[in-house]
């Protein structure tokens, strides 16, 4: 199909049925009110599998292979979350969700993958005791959240920089307090970081403060200390810890 081809497309997942719903252009497969309900039905598969679970959520990107340094250091952070307690909670799919979720094994830690319906073929990864597949993204992330005391934000592209943004806006309006959020890898988040004191805190897009909201480190026991005292503060302590 080219750029001018004004045909009719078929909606090639729920988010776009939902997002395209008003242009003629994309299939208008069900109405509001069955959007309505499947949405529900999202949230209510999610809140039911994960009733009780208080994990940390680690993202990163679908994109780095088993050989890379990065993959060893997010099998690590998987790892010394199981050993201090935390089920792990990943997007399920390859790359550092992948070996967040393996290290988790590694330590006989519970291990949980929110994947996500997308456009091309695509699957969970190996590592995962339970493994749900959500319709729309935003039921989705708000399990990331409620099921989690904190994020680990492991190397990672615009998906990555989507959930660690996300995170950042709900802490800096109040929705959720205490919550630890560690950029682990410093030779990938330090210049981000770097950018984001010199343009937006000189600019006064954010204030110092805010600047603090974040944790870097490379070292995986040091997430996990601030992982720790965060769930701490929030009354929810892992079992080892
Ligand atoms: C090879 C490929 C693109 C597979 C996509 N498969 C995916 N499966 C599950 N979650 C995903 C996927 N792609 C992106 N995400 C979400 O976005 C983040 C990674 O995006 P990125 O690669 O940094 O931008 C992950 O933390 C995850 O929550």
């Amino acid at each position: 199909m080219t750029e001018h081809d004004t045909g009719v497309r078929i909606p090639l997942t729920p988010d776009e049925e939902l997002l395209g719903a008003d242009r003629p252009t994309i299939e208008s497969l069900h109405t509001d009110a069955e959007r309505l309900e499947r949405m529900r039905a999202d949230l209510e598969m999610g809140f039911r599998a994960l009733e009780g679970t208080s994990g940390v959520s680690v993202f990163g990107s679908a994109r780095v292979g088993p050989n890379e340094p990065d993959y060893a250091l997010g099998r690590a952070v998987g790892a010394a979350l199981g050993r201090a307690g935390f089920s792990v909670i990943t997007g399920g799919g390859p790359g550092l969700m992948e070996a967040a979720n393996r290290g988790a094994r590694d330590a006989g830690a519970r291990s949980i993958g929110l994947n996500i319906e997308l456009p091309f073929e695509q699957f969970a990864n190996r590592y995962l005791d339970l493994s749900l597949t959500f319709r729309y993204f935003f039921a989705r992330k708000v399990c990331f959240v409620r099921y989690a005391t904190g994020f680990v934000v492991l190397p990672g592209g615009f998906g990555t920089l989507d959930e660690l943004f996300e995170a950042l806006v709900l802490i800096q309006t109040g929705k959720v307090r205490h919550f630890p959020v560690v950029l682990v890898g410093r030779h990938h988040w330090g210049p981000l970081w770097d950018w984001v004191g010199d343009r937006l805190v000189s600019g006064g897009y954010v204030s110092p403060e805010e600047l603090e909201l974040v944790t870097l480190c490379d070292e995986p026991e040091d997430a996990v200390e601030r992982l720790v005292s965060g769930a701490r503060a929030q009354g929810l302590a892992p079992e080892a810890a």
